[in-house]
């Protein structure tokens, strides 16, 4: 992408498009395109076509997407599947109609069988069946990848895909039951603190691993990709490091500051036993993290700190 190129973050308030954002103006890209949800309803297909008629964005990020934790997944299957395909397919297909020369689309882990050989390479997609508490909201994302993917075979266009891992940073979603599970206890845990509480209670058994990159990571890794990758498969980008959710509750606690009790509500779904991505394509291309897990945490608790405002987001 040259500097001063032409260039549209679709979701720039979200947790992942800031941070693209903030990456991009730390590199000197100064020509961005960005749209608020209302101001641009990227489930309109009249009103995204003639956005891109009009504004010709040369590169794409599609960050924009219906998003949620464990529970707001569950709960809402086919808000989840409706909003995703609508955004993905009208932002793609209009990008392609406009001639928009590259784009990057962001999928996510969850697109990956419940039990795939782990780590999960990129080549594992659509080998068995998916985890039910996300289901949806993967068929989604997998219909996005692969539209990108026939586009290319079809009509020759340079759209690629990225899976990452769970996500965690500054502009996170604080929700108490809606949110994924690293800022649901950054939340729970610093208000357990405030609150003077012995105990608090963290959802399923504990026992599941995940594996956790540090947004600004992600959006390095997605500038990255969009300089350096062409291919018609996705690329997987993580750490390639898990932990268990209760060993995560533990670092959480420690970061916070909290010192009572943890207690576990069987009764909350676990979703899926093991999500660990096999990074070794996205290493090869010559892209790593940088920020680990606990450093990682304590900036986004400070984020937290600086804007209680954004727990009510
Ligand atoms: N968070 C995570 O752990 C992970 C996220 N991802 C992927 O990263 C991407 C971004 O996620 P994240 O930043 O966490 O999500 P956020 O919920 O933080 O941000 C989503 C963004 O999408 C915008 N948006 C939602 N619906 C519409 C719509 N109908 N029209 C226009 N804009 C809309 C919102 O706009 P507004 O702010 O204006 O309302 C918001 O800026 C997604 O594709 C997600 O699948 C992948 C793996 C893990
Ligand atoms: C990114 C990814 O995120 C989702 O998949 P998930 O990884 O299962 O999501 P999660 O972050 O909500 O939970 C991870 C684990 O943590 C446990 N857990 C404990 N206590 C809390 C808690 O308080 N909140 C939450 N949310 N989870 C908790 C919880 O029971 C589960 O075992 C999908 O949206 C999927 O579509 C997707 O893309």
């Amino acid at each position: 992408m040259e500097k001063e190129a032409k260039i549209y973050v679709a979701g720039h308030r979200g947790m992942v498009g800031s941070a693209i954002v903030r990456t991009l103006e730390k590199l000197g890209y100064h020509n961005l395109l960005t749209r608020t949800h209302r101001e641009l309803d990227l489930c309109s297909q009249e009103a995204v076509a003639a956005f891109f008629r009009e504004e010709q964005p040369e590169y794409v990020f599609m960050a924009a997407a219906k998003v949620g934790g464990i529970i707001a997944n569950s709960e809402a299957p086919a808000d989840f599947m409706y909003e995703n395909m609508m955004m993905e397919m009208n932002v793609i297909h209009s990008a392609w109609q406009e001639g928009c020369r590259k784009l990057l689309f962001l999928g996510s882990s969850c697109i990956y069988p419940r039990m795939a050989v782990q780590p999960m390479p990129e080549s594992c997609l659509l080998t068995s069946e998916l985890e039910k508490t996300n289901e949806a909201y993967a068929l989604a994302k997998i219909s996005g990848l692969k539209y990108c993917e026939f586009l290319n075979k079809q009509y020759g266009t340079d759209y690629i895909s990225a899976m990452p891992t769970n996500l965690y940073g500054p502009n996170d979603n604080y929700h108490p039951t809606h949110s994924h599970v690293l800022p649901a206890l950054i939340r729970r845990f610093h208000e357990a603190k405030e609150q003077g509480l012995k105990e608090v209670v963290c959802w399923g058994t504990g026992a599941p691993l995940r594996e956790f990159l540090y947004v600004d990571d992600l959006a390095d890794a997605c500038v990255f990709l969009m300089n350096h990758y062409s291919g018609m498969e996705t690329v997987n980008v993580g750490t390639g490091l898990e932990l268990s959710i209760r060993a995560l509750t533990e670092l959480v606690a420690k970061v916070t500051g909290y010192e009572g009790k943890i207690l576990w509500d069987h009764d909350k779904p676990d979703g899926t036993p093991r999500k660990l991505l096999d990074v070794s394509k996205l290493e090869k291309l010559g892209w790593k993290y940088r920020v680990d897990l606990e450093e990682g945490i304590r900036l986004t608790y400070e984020d937290f700190l600086k804007n209680p405002m954004r727990a009510e987001r």
